[in-house]
């Protein structure tokens, strides 16, 4: 059964902390399984990427059992500053114990359609054969359309179930060709952090968490998993007489 908190800190500092307890409790609590238990978290890119390279440093974990995939990429070459992994690999990798080599990267030489189809064998190999994947957490951010991954409003791709990346070739947000996840995939996952900061996110957010549009974002609702919308009090601003803590 899903579950749904929204909470709302005071600061970006306040709601890295709490992401980053969250996430070390998490992963302590997969990697206790032992032998060849890996905690699988899923990232986004956006302005989550900076939050994270600054708080995640806070986990007390063995980074070493940490494989980092992305729950939507740009297909755009490494070299490029719009790519969601060179964002990681500048600001995120250099703050903590781990290498590019912990990350499951998508193949940017490939067309979108080739891409799409080479990052689900590549996810294949970290969970059970022909089991749609559980991720342990994924982070999720919320566009100012309400979109979330590379799930657009009014997209077909929010409609597709037959695969767990799809290719995208006509983003409204460039760059058009990016590849993402799908809702079977984000809604099998066992934890889903939305992470929103700033008022330029109070709109969208009510709209979504207020207001209850269907919009892409406000579809995350994992089965048998958990949602937590981390927010700071400047994007929680038109919510807070119903969500203040
Ligand atoms: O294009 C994207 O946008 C969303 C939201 O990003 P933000 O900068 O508005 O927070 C992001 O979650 C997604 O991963 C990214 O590809």
């Amino acid at each position: 059964m899903a579950s749904k908190v929204i909470s709302v800190y005071e600061n970006t500092q306040k709601l890295g902390a709490e992401l980053a307890k969250n996430l070390s409790e998490l992963a302590n609590d997969v990697l206790a399984e032992g032998g060849n238990a890996v905690f699988k978290i899923g990232l986004s890119g956006g302005s989550v990427v900076s939050l994270l390279s600054e708080y995640l440093a806070k986990v007390e974990t063995d980074w070493s059992k940490w494989r980092f995939f992305f729950c939507d990429e740009r297909l755009v070459d490494f070299s490029d500053p719009e790519s969601t992994f060179a964002q990681y690999r500048d600001k995120f990798i250099c703050n903590l114990p781990i290498s590019e080599e912990q990350f499951i990267k998508i193949n940017p030489q490939l067309s979108v359609d080739e891409a799409a189809k080479d990052y689900i064998q590549k996810i294949s190999v970290y969970f059970a054969p022909y089991d749609l994947p559980r991720f342990d957490a994924l982070i999720l951010g919320v566009g100012p359309d309400g979109h979330t991954c590379s799930l657009f409003p009014g997209h077909k791709l929010c409609e597709e179930t037959s695969v767990w990346v799809a290719p995208i070739s006509d983003s409204p947000k460039p760059p058009s060709n990016r590849i993402t996840f799908t809702f079977p995939i984000l809604n099998n996952a066992r934890y889903c952090a939305f992470i929103a900061t700033g008022s330029s996110k109070a709109d969208i957010l009510k709209r979504i968490l207020k207001d209850g549009e269907q919009l892409p974002a406000n579809c995350v609702q994992p089965i048998n998993g958990s949602v937590q919308w981390l927010l700071d009090e400047a994007a929680a601003k038109l919510l807070q007489e119903e969500t203040s803590l």
